[in-house]
């Protein structure tokens, strides 16, 4: 070049020159940015590499980290006034198979299977469920390249970033506030940020810790400039694809305690589904590592201990066991309770700490534990984690070392923050029960499940509650308490008690009732047990709340004092993803009269009763199965019918030979005397033919409502086959069914096969004049018809007439609604005047 200006001196040619050498400058400039947005990505690769590569307690990620399960799950869509309920009623609870039909493993989290790109994941688990855990684990995949379809990963931590404050830009949250390194260029690596979107991974880790979900979607940022908004705004804006659109989003989040508005808009739901038993074996032996005498002590403790084997499939409490186990003296019994593993855990943890370093605190008692305890309750009530940083230094770093908080690093900031839920709600629950700045009535409020409150309360209220609980009635021997024992609390105790003694549990909702038992359990007390048990209903029901191994832990142990109060039960467990073997401890106690589960999984008990040969539990296992009374409004609750009923018919479960406990059939069938079909326009159509499978083994089935489920003629003429099975039907609902004349005239016929229907109803169908006039010819053989409800269909005059003229050879009747817009008023009356069985509304 420089040559060619040499050679050719003139304006123009230097021109030439001068946007060659531009060019040429653009083009290192170019390199030179690439090479520093690369630099960056390569520096924060290796950044992860290094806070994500240690779990809790030091323990490496590679070497003792478990691959736990995903669940995709599914929402149902509500509308009207139960729109903004708490999401965990509106998350479709599996059955136990379809669970293990649906299970992922973390390479297919971002797998798109759908032809629609997936974009917006949740990740839901409760406390401790490891949500954080796999989103490091997710981190490192992609430090070693193991999820090349993201060039970036940002992750954000909700508990250290003020989402309120009103001066970020997106480039802000991006580089400057997630966990990545400083970056150099941060122009440069935005802009190209900027360009690519689509390879782009934003994490928001504790989704739930944005205390108000109020208003989140409103007002979303637009605009990725150095536009200043609100971390909320830009989340909202990232979310709704105003800004960076075409990024994937992850939040990680507990369900319980998040409203649902974002969530019913994300793409995909995960469930994080804890540590099955295979996993809890295998954490227990990478925990222990190459100590085999340990190893093998503490599975085998673990294993025989069937309360903390339940508390373990919780990843959190089975590192607090196996930290216990690791420190306590040989011989030492295991916790009995979740507060007894908590007080032994955090005391461990702070003596250790003393010990580690005894020029900052020689031992427990001059560390100013009251202190801890007040801080961690201050953060509860402020639904904060976050330690006060004005607190005592000698505190923090004795907390901080204990492994009681742990310390959060931005670019920006560092945060001391309790743990884990935990240990910051057993904190609270002894500043509550021993400080004297708070009252009874204070105490008794975070006790025990309070009647009156509607509202679902959050994940971290139902774990103060168990502590509390438990601290006030715990005989824990000395040096085991976390409880001064200089502190009187009997006042305490005995306001908790009289609010126990003052529970109406028939009156408690499902998750209400499961909290009730927690608590009663945490007090290790027989008189409160029994006391519980005599005050229950006779129909337990857990009805959609989803039930853990230890919530069935807890409420099989509790029911055993029934046989001593000679009570009996029925439990209804249905949508409640009780895993099978939960199911068999739960139907195999004797105080269970009956129970409801969902069918796939009953089966499910009975193949793995069947296969163990336990042929005496199989028994009362067909026998305890109930279906009454059956309301489905999913189609799972219908789809493994047909399997049941060929169970029936077959007297053999599925694959076998025949069963002798199926002699007489499936009784659940035999006896439902109560129907209905809810699964509406959408499902109705499809399904309904499976229910009429199912129909003829209901022999004393007495109500069938199928309103609203356009089964049209088709349907009608199905139900029609079946009809005449059907002898003690006393009520048929067929409104709003889309049913015309060639559907009624089947139905005509087959109605007067059933003796003893007295009620029909076929309000809102399409039935015309032919229709009306099959039905005029069939009413004087329904000997047993007290009420017809034919209002609101097609027919006219002609029609009405007819029916009309029918009645009067039916002495028995009580009553006809046949009003419609196609008769003539003035015919209608002349009617009624004729009859006054025939009414209008
Ligand atoms: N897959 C796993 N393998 C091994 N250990 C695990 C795993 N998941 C969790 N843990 C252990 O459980 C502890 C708690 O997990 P984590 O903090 O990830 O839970 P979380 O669901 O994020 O809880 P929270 O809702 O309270 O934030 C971890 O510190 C780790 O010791």
């Amino acid at each position: 070049m420089l040559r060619t200006a040499y050679l050719n001196p003139s304006g123009m040619t230097t021109s030439v020159i001068l946007l060659n050498l531009y060019g040429s400058a653009l083009h290192i400039l170019t390199i030179v940015k690439r090479k520093c947005v690369k630099d960056y990505i390569h520096h924060t690769q290796s950044y992860m590499r290094d806070v994500c590569c240690s779990m809790r307690g030091g323990m490496g990620m590679e070497s003792h980290y478990v691959d736990a399960h995903l669940v995709q799950r599914k929402l149902l869509i509500k509308s009207g006034k139960n729109a903004n309920k708490c999401l965990e009623k509106e998350l479709v609870v599996l059955s136990d198979s379809e669970r293990k039909k649906a299970k992922l493993d973390r390479s297919q989290l971002f797998h798109n299977s759908d032809s629609k790109p997936k974009q917006s994941f949740a990740l839901l688990g409760k406390a401790g469920a490891g949500k954080t855990t796999f989103i490091q684990r997710l981190c490192l995949d992609w430090a070693s390249g193991s999820l090349p379809q993201f060039q970036f990963v940002f992750l954000l931590n909700c508990k250290i970033l003020d989402l309120t404050q009103s001066n970020c830009s997106l480039k802000g949250l991006l580089l400057d506030l997630s966990m990545s390194p400083r970056c150099e260029d941060s122009d440069s690596v935005f802009k190209h940020i900027l360009s690519c979107p689509d390879e782009v991974l934003i994490i928001f880790d504790s989704f739930d810790h944005i205390k108000d979900f109020e208003g989140l979607l409103q007002s979303p940022a637009k605009s990725h400039t150095n536009t200043k908004y609100t971390i909320k705004q830009l989340f909202s804006g990232l979310f709704q694809k105003e800004i960076l659109s075409g990024c994937t989003l992850l939040i990680a989040t507990r369900p319980k305690d998040v409203l649902n508005q974002v969530l019913r808009k994300m793409d995909s739901l995960l469930e994080l589904c804890g540590f099955s038993p295979e996993d809890i074996e295998l954490y227990t032996s990478k925990y222990f590592g190459d100590n085999t005498s340990l190893q093998e002590s503490a599975l085998k403790q673990i294993k025989n201990d069937r309360y903390i084997f339940s508390l373990c499939s919780n990843p959190l409490l089975c590192w607090t066991t196996c930290f216990l186990l690791e420190h306590q003296e040989s011989g030492n019994d295991l916790p009995s309770t979740l507060t007894d593993l908590y007080q032994r855990a955090t005391s461990k943890h702070l003596q250790l700490a003393s010990l580690e370093n005894s020029s900052l605190c020689k031992n427990r008692k001059l560390l100013d534990i009251p202190q801890l305890c007040k801080m961690a309750w201050e953060g509860f009530k402020n639904h904060d984690t976050h330690v006060n940083p004005a607190s005592s230094t000698e505190l923090l770093d004795c907390a901080l070392k204990s492994g009681i908080l742990t310390s959060f690093k931005t670019s920006e900031c560092q945060k001391n923050h309790f743990a884990d839920l935990f240990t910051q709600n057993l904190l609270s629950a002894v500043h509550l029960v021993q400080s004297k700045q708070v009252n009874e009535k204070m105490v008794v409020a975070n006790s025990v499940v309070h009647q009156k409150k509607r509202k679902v309360q959050g994940e971290s209220q139902d774990v103060l509650q168990r502590f509390v609980t438990g601290l006030v009635f715990q005989k824990a021997p000395d040096g085991v308490s976390i409880l001064d024992s200089s502190v009187n609390i009997k006042a305490k105790r005995k306001a908790v008690e009289t609010h126990l003694e003052s529970m109406k549990p028939n009156d408690l909702l499902p998750a209400r009732l499961l909290e009730l038992f927690h608590c009663v359990y945490e007090t290790s007390s027989a008189k409160f047990a029994k006391l519980l048990l005599k005050n229950l209903p006779d129909n337990l029901s857990f009805y959609g709340t989803q039930l853990c191994p230890s919530d069935v832990y807890v409420i099989c142990h509790l029911l055993q004092y029934a046989s001593t109060l000679k009570r009996t039960f029925s439990i209804n467990l249905q949508d409640t993803c009780i895993p099978i073997s939960g199911l068999k401890e739960l139907v195999g106690l004797q105080c269970i009269k009956a129970f409801w589960a969902h069918t796939a999984d009953t089966i499910g008990l009975w193949e793995d009763l069947h296969r163990s040969n336990d042929e005496l539990n199989l028994k009362s296992a067909i026998e305890k199965f109930t279906l009454h009374p059956f309301k489905a409004t999913e189609g799972y609750h219908i789809e493994s019918l047909p399997v049941l009923v060929q169970i029936h018919r077959e007297k053999k479960l599925p694959m076998s030979e025949p069963v002798s406990a199926l002699d007489e059939g499936v009784p659940a069938l035999r006896h439902l005397q109560r129907l209905e079909f809810e699964l509406g326009v959408q499902n109705g159509p499809e399904l309904f033919p499976k229910l009429v499978e199912a129909l003829p083994s209901l022999q004393s089935l007495q109500h069938l409502d199928l309103e609203k489920n356009q089964i049209g003629d088709s349907g009608a003429e199905k139900l029609a086959g079946v009809l005449h099975y059907l002898k003690c039907l006393k009520l048929l609902n067929l409104s709003q069914n889309l049913i015309g004349d060639a559907g009624v005239e089947k139905l005509a016929k087959a109605l007067a096969s059933v003796p003893s229907l007295q009620s029909l109803s076929l309000y809102g169908n399409a039935i015309a004049d032919i229709g009306a006039e099959h039905l005029a010819l069939a009413l004087p053989d329904m000997n047993f018809l007290l009420d017809l409800n034919i209002a609101f269909n097609k027919f006219t005059d002609l029609g009405a007439k007819k029916l009309g003229a029918a009645l009067k050879n039916c002495t028995g009747m009580k009553s006809l609604e046949l009003w419609n817009d196609c008769i003539p008023y003035g015919v209608f009356e002349h009617l009624r005047l004729q009859d006054p069985r025939i009414r209008s509304l």
